[in-house]
């Protein structure tokens, strides 16, 4: 028997980032969007715990013990004492080290596979605590749709989304490091006190009221500045989707993906050629939001 389950990239509508933690961590306002682009883990019963993958970007992912799909059956099995002896098969189709939270997907997915394979029926609860031991960004994996994320992004409050948002996002030529950007934040602020971060209420109605208009002008992502120091070519891809019609453009997390909002589905077509064009990125890809967060599709026998 073999267990399936998709689970959504996501883009960070608002990033509100406060000072450096003692942890080393940042609190922050974290507003997330799940977007229709996909990362599918099946768990088949092996004997050890094995992960492969495949995709454009497969040669990109870790196959070994650091892989966050792997970590994730491993803790779960730590939990419940079950041996994580299970292959997991990545399909992947979010862009690897993109500010999307592909890693943060599989970690999610695995999560819930191994669940239903095992048969250790963890309830949410416990599951969105193994999430936050994982990543900052794989509760909101697991959960989907839309939410504000506080702490240092893995306490959630689910947000309702009132329509469907038409999004762009150019894969850039290469990655940046999570970490390595919160450190060329830090390093831009150095001098300067940081405000404490802070959700906007234009941005949660705009969410609300499904405005792609009024969405459009609250986007904000405090990590833009040094995700544009580290990797400056990405000006002309935000202008590039700009001229091409896009109703906002900005970078998608810690990057260097950009995404770019668009009026309607045809509207993204239309900035998605445009980019593809201009010869800025890797690739352009159209996806819609909100989308569920992480989903079993088969149980197969
Ligand atoms: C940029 C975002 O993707 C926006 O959603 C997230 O904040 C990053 O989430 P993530 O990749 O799940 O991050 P984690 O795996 O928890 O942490 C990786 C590293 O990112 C930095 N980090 C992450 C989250 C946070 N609130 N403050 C941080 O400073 C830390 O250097 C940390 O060591
Ligand atoms: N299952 C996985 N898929 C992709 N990368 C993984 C995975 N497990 C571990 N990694 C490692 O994590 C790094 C970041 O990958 P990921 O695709 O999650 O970045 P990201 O989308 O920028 O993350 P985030 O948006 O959460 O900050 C990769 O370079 C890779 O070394």
């Amino acid at each position: 028997m073999s267990v399936t389950v998709r689970v959504p990239a996501k883009v960070n509508v608002q990033l509100a980032v406060g000072g450096a933690r003692p942890d080393g961590f940042h609190d922050l306002a974290n507003v997330f969007l799940a977007v229709g682009l996909y990362d599918e883990v099946t768990a088949t019963p092996a004997d050890s715990l094995r992960v492969t993958c495949s995709g454009p970007d497969a040669a990109q992912v870790p196959l070994d013990a650091s892989n966050l799909a792997a970590r994730a059956a491993l803790a779960l099995g730590e939990r419940y004492g079950v041996p994580a002896d299970v292959h997991l098969h990545i399909a992947k189709d979010i862009p690897v080290a993109g500010g999307m939270a592909g890693g943060s997907a599989d970690a999610a997915g695995a999560l819930v596979a191994c669940d239903a394979l095992w048969g250790t029926n963890a309830s949410r609860a416990e599951l969105l605590d193994i999430c936050a031991e994982l990543g900052s960004d794989v509760p909101f994996s697991l959960v989907g749709g839309a939410a504000l994320g506080v702490g240092r992004g893995e306490r959630l409050t689910e947000l309702a989304v009132g329509g469907t948002f038409h999004w762009v996002f150019a894969v850039a030529d290469g990655g940046l490091s999570t970490p390595a950007v919160y450190r060329e934040s830090d390093r831009m602020w150095e001098g300067h006190d940081v405000p404490a971060p802070e959700a906007s209420p234009a941005l949660i109605e705009a969410l609300r009221a499904g405005d792609a208009e009024a969405l459009a002008g609250v986007l904000s992502n405090d990590l833009e500045p040094a995700a544009l120091s580290l990797f400056p070519a990405l000006e002309s891809t935000l202008t590039a989707g700009l001229d091409a019609g896009a109703l906002a453009a900005l970078v998608s997390g810690s990057g260097p993906t950009t995404a770019f909002l668009a009026a309607d589905a045809g509207s993204a077509e239309g900035v998605a050629e445009a980019l593809r064009k201009s010869g800025t990125c890797r690739a352009a890809r159209v996806a819609s939001s909100p989308a569920p967060g992480a989903t079993l599709t088969s149980p197969t026998s």
